[in-house]
């Protein structure tokens, strides 16, 4: 069970570079993780110990990596032919590569895009959409379902008078907080955004930013984003990959202030990328 630790105790964990509180959980570990695109490999030994109820933040140039590996954390690779993968990533116990029910994987982890991808439907319908799937058609259930569910994602003030309207009709960033319910509607554990406020405009993405702070008591949240400023302001730790290596992964406030590697360094204050 998480804990909030008002003054948490620093340990060095010998394994690996992170600085860690002996009381938080580490929610998916990632062991030795490569992955190829054919014959071209885009990740290289990744190991990474993602806690549970936290923000944990993937930095870096484009192309080095970030979102191939926050895909293979709910195995959407899968769907690329010939991707091949090596290594471990365990999520609660259990090895997600050794087992064949994705869409249970799925189900408790699931993905918010760069950009908003709701279906052609109503709004209720959208973030009904899973729970049906699920094979829930009470109406008392689906309707308190997409209440807390678009409540949880900080827009059913914004839509509750046209739930029946089509989802299309919104703003992009209303959209993309449709889509963070509909993610929410599936009672995941884990929730990977893709750049998710890349396509919004800045007030936009203040009020998702704020949401995820809001989240993470319920979720653990993997990010991956262009923004440093953002990825400084809504995560608590941060991986900073290059060429599809991690080279730090640490508490975000150090990875901004005291960085370690000098590629880090030159990253985050803007040298390269
Ligand atoms: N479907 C694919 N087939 C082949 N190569 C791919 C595929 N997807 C990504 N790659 C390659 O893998 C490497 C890592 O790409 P990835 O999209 O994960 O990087 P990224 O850090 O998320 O980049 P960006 O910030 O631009 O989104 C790149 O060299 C990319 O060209």
């Amino acid at each position: 069970m998480y804990t909030t630790i008002l003054e948490p105790k620093m340990v060095k964990d010998e394994k690996s570079t992170v600085t860690e509180t002996p009381e938080t959980k580490t929610k998916i570990h990632v062991e030795n993780l490569n992955l190829f695109y054919g014959e071209k490999q885009a990740l290289f030994d990744v190991s990474i110990d993602i806690k549970e109820k936290e923000v944990t933040a993937l930095i870096g140039p484009s192309g080095c990596g970030k979102s191939t590996f926050l895909r293979t954390l709910n195995r959407m690779n899968d769907l690329i032919e010939g991707v091949k993968i090596s290594g471990k990533i365990i999520i609660d116990d259990e090895n997600i590569y050794e087992s064949n029910d994705v869409i249970k994987l799925r189900t408790k982890v699931g993905m918010v895009f760069q950009k908003p991808n709701l279906f052609p439907m109503s709004i209720y319908d959208n973030v009904a959409y899973g729970p049906r799937m699920q094979g829930i058609k009470n109406k008392a259930i689906l309707n308190e379902i997409v209440e807390n569910s678009l409540r949880g994602a900080a827009i059913w003030d914004e839509v509750q008078d046209r739930l029946k309207s089509s989802a299309l009709g919104l703003s992009g960033g209303q959209q993309q907080r449709v889509c963070i319910a509909r993610a929410i509607a599936m009672k995941p554990d884990v929730i990977l955004m893709d750049e998710p406020t890349s396509a919004l405009d800045p007030i936009s993405t203040l009020k998702i930013e704020e949401l995820i702070a809001a989240m993470k008591k319920d979720y653990t949240i993997v990010i991956v984003t262009h923004n440093m400023q953002q990825a400084a302001r809504v995560s608590d730790k941060t991986a900073f990959f290059l060429n599809g290596e991690i080279i730090e992964f640490d508490e975000t406030s150090k990875i901004f202030s005291m960085p370690s590697d000098q590629r880090t360094e030159d990253y985050v204050t803007g040298r390269f990328g």
